[in-house]
Parts: structure tokens; sequence; C-alpha cells
């Protein structure tokens, strides 16, 4: 009897015909929700409700998170649910710390106009989200990453957008604040020292909305048109005007 010795198959590299369907368009109403979700999507800071946001519902809004792409799928996303209003007063202090060094940065009435806007909804939203990426997931080579390491950072804002148009479909607020050192927010939130705050989101039931972004309409800033921000081929070159 011969003891060939055998090396262990290579893993699997194809896929199976049920791994595909069809890819096509939406039909109207569906498609008219999408641009309604990303529309309509605000930053909220003021107008939460207390009204808690059900486990379902954030299942599904944190589903959505964990859908978006990520660089060779490696997927460096946390959610930390923060709903101890313990914690939650300690980030409101980390961040009225750095608000007010933030609003000296800017001087005169620009200064006064910084302190009357409302930047934040730390303690009024039933729920906070710490959106962190964990800049070791995947090991030391991840597909696409090798030279973009930032992509991993990439890939945790997209799910931030995910979570933030699928909320908007929910009827809950979401508003994004990054006036913190992120590093005073690591203790806070038992974050290691490989992962990075990316985003922290006051989260809640909203009834109203501005129908544009509310830092427009408190005359901080404007948003810009699209045809500003397109160039054609290179830089600073604008398309031709279609006929
Ligand atoms: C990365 C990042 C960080 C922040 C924000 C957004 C993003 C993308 N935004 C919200 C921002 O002001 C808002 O998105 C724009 O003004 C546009 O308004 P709408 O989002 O369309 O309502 C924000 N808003 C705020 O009141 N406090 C903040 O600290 C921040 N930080």
């Amino acid at each position: 009897m011969s003891l060939a010795v055998t090396s262990p198959p290579p893993p699997p590299q194809g896929y199976q015909i049920s791994d595909l369907a069809p890819a096509g368009a939406f039909s109207d109403a569906e498609r008219a929700a999408v641009y309604r979700a990303i529309e309509t999507r605000r930053d909220v800071r003021n107008e939460f409700s207390a009204r808690p946001v059900p486990d379902d519902v954030l299942r599904r809004i944190l589903a959505a998170a964990h859908a978006a792409p990520s660089v060779g799928l490696m997927q460096p996303w946390n959610f930390i649910l923060v709903r101890d209003p313990r914690t939650r007063g300690r980030v409101h202090e980390a961040f009225t710390l750095r608000n007010a060094e933030a609003a000296d940065r800017f001087e005169g009435a620009r200064g006064d106009h910084y302190r009357s806007l409302k930047l934040e909804g730390i303690l009024t939203a039933p729920l906070n989200i710490c959106v962190t990426c964990d800049r070791d997931r995947g090991g030391p080579q991840v597909l696409g990453r090798t030279h973009q390491r930032d992509t991993d950072l990439y890939s945790a804002v997209c799910a931030v957008q995910n979570l933030w148009l699928a909320a908007r479909a929910e009827g809950i607020g979401v508003g994004w604040v990054s006036i913190f050192d992120p590093e005073d927010l690591k203790p806070l939130l038992g974050v290691p020292e490989r992962a990075v705050v990316v985003a922290y989101l006051c989260v809640g039931y909203v009834d109203e909305l501005f129908v544009r972004p509310e830092l427009e309409a408190r005359h901080w800033a404007r948003r810009s048109p699209l045809d500003d921000v397109v160039f054609e081929e290179r830089w600073g070159e604008r398309p031709a005007q279609a006929e």
C-alpha cells in the first residue's frame, strides 16, 4: 500500500450562481424613497424627543450601518451604545471644554454667532452611539489598504452615513458631534489604544427637521451649488454646458 503524501485542497475561489441577483433599477416609488431619505436627512442638535428608540428599530439602523462598504471587507467599526446618563454627563463635560476652546478660535461677531449655536444633543437625545474604527482588524495586510492606510477610517464613515440615512427613514434624527478631543472620549468609553473614535452620534425621535442645513438657516454657512464642485478630467476644469 502506498502512502502518498497529499497536500490539502486549495481554498475555493469561485462563487455560486446563487450568489448573484438581478441588478435592475428600483421602482419609481422605491427610488423616490431613497432620494427622499438622502435629501431630507439632517444633522439634529436640539429637537430630540425623550421617547426611547425601540430595540427592533435600533437593530435595523445598526444593521444598515453594518452593511456599509469597507476596504477589503474589513468591517473595522464597532458601535458603542451609550445610554447611562452618568457617562453622557462626562461626555458632555468633555464637549463643553473643547467647545469653549473652539469658540475662542472665532473672533468678534463670528465668535458670538458660534456661541449662539447649539451643536450637540448629548444629554437630550435618549441614545448616543459612538462609532469606532479598529485599525488592526483584518490583520497587517488588508486588500485595498496597502497604499491608503486611512481607508479603514473612510469605511467607518460609510457606516455612519448608512446609519444616518436608515435613521431618517425610521423618523429618527441623528446629530454628529465632533467637538471633542477624541482621546478624551476613549477612557470614558473603554476604547482601546488601537481603535479610533470616528463619530459620536446623538440619536432619537424628532418631530420636525430643518428643510435645509440648520447652519444655513442660522446664517453660519451656505450650501454650495452642485456645479461649483464638479470638474471634468482635471481639477478646475468645468464641464461643458449641455446644449
Ligand atoms: C464629520 C462631521 C462632523 C460634524 C458634523 C458633520 C460631519 C459630517 N456636523 C453636522 C454638520 O454641521 C452638518 O452635516 C452640515 O451642517 C450639513 O447639515 P445637514 O447634515 O444637511 O443637516 C456637526 N454638527 C454639529 O452641530 N456639531 C458637530 O460637532 C458636528 N460635527
